[in-house]
């Protein structure tokens, strides 16, 4: 009855189970489970009190044992196991204050962010739906469950989230739920900004990411995001027909390219991006910046990381009406005489070598770099004599 990756989780709901505690799926897991979707994580949620999660299994990270939550570690999978519990308030916006462990799954259920997402299963697959999350997933809705004015003001990350999904499923947001978002919008300035850059980057990558940003720009949401909250016209640079852009670096360089004055040092420092992000951004830039005026060439192909391709794919395809593929890429890369500057055959050496009277300096930097893009380019064979040869029409500049 039940599916992949339900079932390989099952153990655990059924040692718990065998311990006289309740366990179920939660959340997102049964609501992409309903909907036909790859399923990501599997959440549980159970009556079981932390501390006793930890002595029913071998291997469990206790990750957050305060709020309820530790990581049960099965057959290389990681599990987040939470128990039942209801919160206090949460005034430093990133936690609740106080939780309480409860002993019934409905309160629990209450106090989550949205219907399509207060969804639970048993280990029989029978689905526990309080507050008519099902109807919602069929009419496509997000809904918060009860008060939508408190679900934000708990949590106002929930604000965001709420934009996320709407791109991800193509669902409308309840006018309730819309109104009661932009009553809290305010509240998003305290939120700490790496949990906001994570949802944000989901909203990008959704099927439906033109739902999403409809929303973010017509309830002005944007308005109170880092970067956005000082430039508010950078919404309006932001093309109609937009597609999914599946990383943090790709959002970054697409904002980059459509305002400029805002450097990817800022976005990064606005939304502490890491450093590995930072570096996408740059090599997306320089790759556009240099395809928008010499196409695809030898050079760009052979610039840029064969793992950002498909970035740079997304980026043209967003911000020209030419549809450049992947495959267009990797069939000029597969023709090239050198893939990296390591297979040049010459090297710093030989450049000595043949200039003895040379002081090591930047020369050797320069003239190795302006074989490796004269190889590239196809006019220069990679053979040692041929280099040299070529280097004795082209000597260097002394310094
Ligand atoms: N601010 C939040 C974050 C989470 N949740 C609840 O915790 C569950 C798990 O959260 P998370 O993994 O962040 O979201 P998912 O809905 O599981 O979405 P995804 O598939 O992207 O993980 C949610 O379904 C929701 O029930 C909530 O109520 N309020
Ligand atoms: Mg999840």
């Amino acid at each position: 009855m039940l599916i992949e990756p339900f079932l390989k989780a099952l153990p655990i709901l059924e040692t718990i189970e065998e311990h006289n505690h309740q366990a179920f799926f939660v959340g997102g897991c049964v609501r992409d489970f309903l909907l036909g979707r790859t399923i990501g994580d599997v959440d549980i949620t159970t009556s079981a009190r932390p501390e006793m999660i930890q002595k029913y299994f071998p291997k469990v990270i206790p990750v957050g044992i305060e709020h309820g939550t530790v990581i049960v570690r099965n057959e290389d999978i990681s599990y987040e196991v939470t128990t039942f519990r209801i919160d206090g308030d949460y005034s430093d916006k990133r936690h609740p204050d106080s939780v309480m462990f409860i002993d019934k799954i409905d309160k629990d259920l209450e106090r989550r962010d949205f219907t399509i997402n207060a969804l639970a299963m048993t280990k029989d697959g029978e689905i526990i739906d309080l507050f008519d999350g099902r109807g919602d997933l069929n009419q496509k809705v997000i809904r918060t469950v009860g008060d939508g004015y408190e679900r934000f003001k708990e949590d106002s990350l929930r604000i965001i989230r709420a934009l996320r999904f709407s791109s991800q499923l193509g669902f409308m947001i309840h006018e309730d739920t819309l109104k009661d978002m932009k009553l809290v919008m305010q509240d998003i300035g305290s939120l700490a900004v790496e949990r906001i850059s994570n949802e944000f980057a989901k909203l990008f990558a959704g099927k439906y990411v033109e739902t999403g940003i409809s929303y973010l720009r017509t309830t002005g949401i944007y308005k109170y995001l880092p970067i956005f909250s000082e430039h508010p016209d950078m919404m309006k640079h932001i093309p109609n027909k937009i597609t999914p852009l599946l990383s943090f670096g790709e959002v970054i360089a697409l904002f980059h390219l459509l305002e400029p004055n805002i450097s990817v040092k800022n976005w990064v420092k606005a939304w502490k991006c890491s450093n590995q992000i930072k570096k996408e951004a740059v090599a997306l830039i320089q790759a556009y910046d240099y395809y928008v005026n010499n196409g695809i060439n030898n050079w760009l192909v052979y610039s840029l990381e064969e793992s950002y391709y498909n970035g740079f794919v997304r980026i043209v395809n967003v911000l020209q009406n030419k549809i450049v593929t992947y495959d267009d890429l990797i069939k000029v890369r597969n023709k090239l005489p050198i893939q990296s500057r390591n297979e040049l055959d010459i090297n710093g050496n030989d450049l000595i070598h043949m200039f003895p009277d040379n002081r090591k300096g930047p020369w050797l930097h320069k003239m190795l770099s302006a074989i490796e893009k004269e190889v590239v380019f196809d006019g220069l064979k990679n053979k040692k004599s041929e280099i040299k040869d070529w280097i004795k029409c082209h000597p260097p500049e002394t310094n």
